[in-house]
Formats: structure tokens, sequence, C-alpha cells
């Protein structure tokens, strides 16, 4: 049987006019159907080039990205991506936005449903009418999230989705979608490039590193959830990753 979701020999340069950058030097790694998968690396090391190549927003120079053995050469609905900005529409409420990708494709009592289902699942059940002005930049990236999962998608890309938010917000989002991970059982491949959070979140852990972006080291974390940051077990693995930047 395919791999639900392979990585293979990635490779991208852009054209500065003056001359090439390459910023993913042949990655290669396999994802499993339901997994949590953390990339992290300091900036400029490819992280968000990866993720806009395996949604389908940017394409490669070589290498191939295969979901269940067939090719990806573009977007594709079993694919949701979550942007660092929300990226709502300022002149629809939060449930036409969290619609607006699926209106049309369902039926009326079925889109009223799922984003009633959505609006609870990511606790913003009072917040249908409200206009993205109107939220807290954690309510918005939650309104992001439930957009994305609108056309229910196998694959969910994260990018870097909390970096704007404060600490406590940013503690409460992770939360969330752990939660929502588990109850949903996505296949999610989330950029950070904070050590903890990909502590806090990842099964396993894809250690990046820059000039030219490759892979240094796939951790697979040992940790049950919720995962403690004062544990002394989390403290020792986040040190082994401090030595590898
Ligand atoms: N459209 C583009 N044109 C030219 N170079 C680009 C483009 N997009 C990315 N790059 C270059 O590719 C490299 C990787 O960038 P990328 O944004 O993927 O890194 P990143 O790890 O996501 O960084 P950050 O955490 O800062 O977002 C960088 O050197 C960047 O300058």
């Amino acid at each position: 049987m395919a791999d639900f979701l392979e990585i293979n020999n990635i490779t991208k340069s852009f054209n500065l006019g003056k001359g090439q950058v390459l910023a993913l030097d042949n990655l290669h790694f396999k994802v499993a159907s339901g997994e949590l998968i953390c990339l992290l690396g300091p900036s400029g090391c490819g992280k968000t080039t990866l993720l806009r190549i395996i949604a389908g927003l940017e394409k490669q120079t070589s290498g191939q990205i295969l979901f269940k053995g067939r090719l990806i050469e573009s977007t594709g609905r079993e694919r949701g991506m979550v942007f660092q900005e929300p990226r709502l529409f300022p002149w629809l409420t939060v449930a036409e936005n969290i619609a607006f990708g699926i209106k049309g494709r369902v039926e009326k009592n079925l889109l009223r449903k799922i984003v009633h289902d959505l609006l609870k699942m990511v606790g913003l059940s009072d917040f249908a009418k409200a206009m993205p002005n109107q939220l807290s930049g954690g309510m918005a990236q939650r309104a992001a999230i439930a957009r994305a999962l609108a056309a229910d998608p196998q694959i969910l890309l994260l990018d870097e989705p909390f970096a704007a938010l404060d600490t406590q917000t940013r503690t409460k989002l992770q939360s969330d979608l752990l939660n929502l991970w588990q109850s949903t059982h996505k296949t999610c491949i989330h950029v950070t490039h904070d050590m903890d959070e990909a502590l806090i979140l990842g099964q396993r852990i894809i250690v990046m590193h820059p000039s030219p972006g490759s892979i240094r080291k796939i951790i697979q974390v040992p940790f049950s959830y919720p995962r403690c940051p004062d544990h002394p077990d989390f403290m020792a693995l986040k040190k082994d990753l401090q030595n590898l930047f």
C-alpha cells in the first residue's frame, strides 16, 4: 500500500535575478496518516517554502510530493492551510468565512451543520455573526483553523499560526489544537521556530537548518500528552534540540 504522504528528494531554488538561492536541498521524509509533525528551524531554513510546496501553492525545482501514491501538483481539498495571519475576509461574518470555501458545493442544511459544528469545535459558537475585526487575535486564528477544516481535509498544514499571539493565548491554542487533532485524527504538519511549541505538539519533530534548507535530524518525541515544559525529561530533550543549532 502507498504511504500516506511522501516528501521525496524535494529541492527548491529561487531565482533572484543576480543568482539563485537554494531554499531546500534534497528533503526526504514520510508522514503517516493521523500523525502530528512539527517542522522546526530558524528563520530562513525553508519551513514555509516546504509547507507551500506540500500545499501545492509553490512548485518544487525537483523531487516529488506523493499523497497516497498520487503526485501532488496543485492545491487540493485533501489539504487545508492555516497561515501565520488569519487571512479572514473582513466583509464576511465568522460563519460566512468558515462556509466560504464549500458554499455552493454542499446542500444548505449540511452547510449550516458543518459551520455550526466547526464553530463549536473551535469555541466560537457565540461569535458566528461577529465580523473579523471584532475578534481577538486568538479567536481570529481559531476561525481560520475552522475555515481550513470546512472542506474536511485529510491534512492540515499550519504555518506558524500562533507566532503572532501572546504567550497565554498561544498556550491555550496549542492545547486546543491538540484536542482538535485528537478528536478529528487529522494529519497535521505544523511549522514553528519555537522549540517548546514543537515539543508540546509534535509526535515527531523534523529539525531543519538553513543555507541551504535541509533536514538536520528527525526526532521521535517519546512523551505522552499533555506535555509539561517543566518536566526534567522535557527539559533534557529541549537541551538536545538546542545543541542541534
Ligand atoms: N518567493 C521567494 N523568492 C526568493 N526567495 C525566497 C522566496 N521565498 C523564500 N525565499 C528564500 O528561501 C529561503 C527559505 O525561506 P522560508 O520563508 O521558506 O524560510 P522559513 O524557515 O519559513 O523562514 P521564517 O521562519 O522566517 O518564515 C530564504 O532564504 C528565503 O529568502
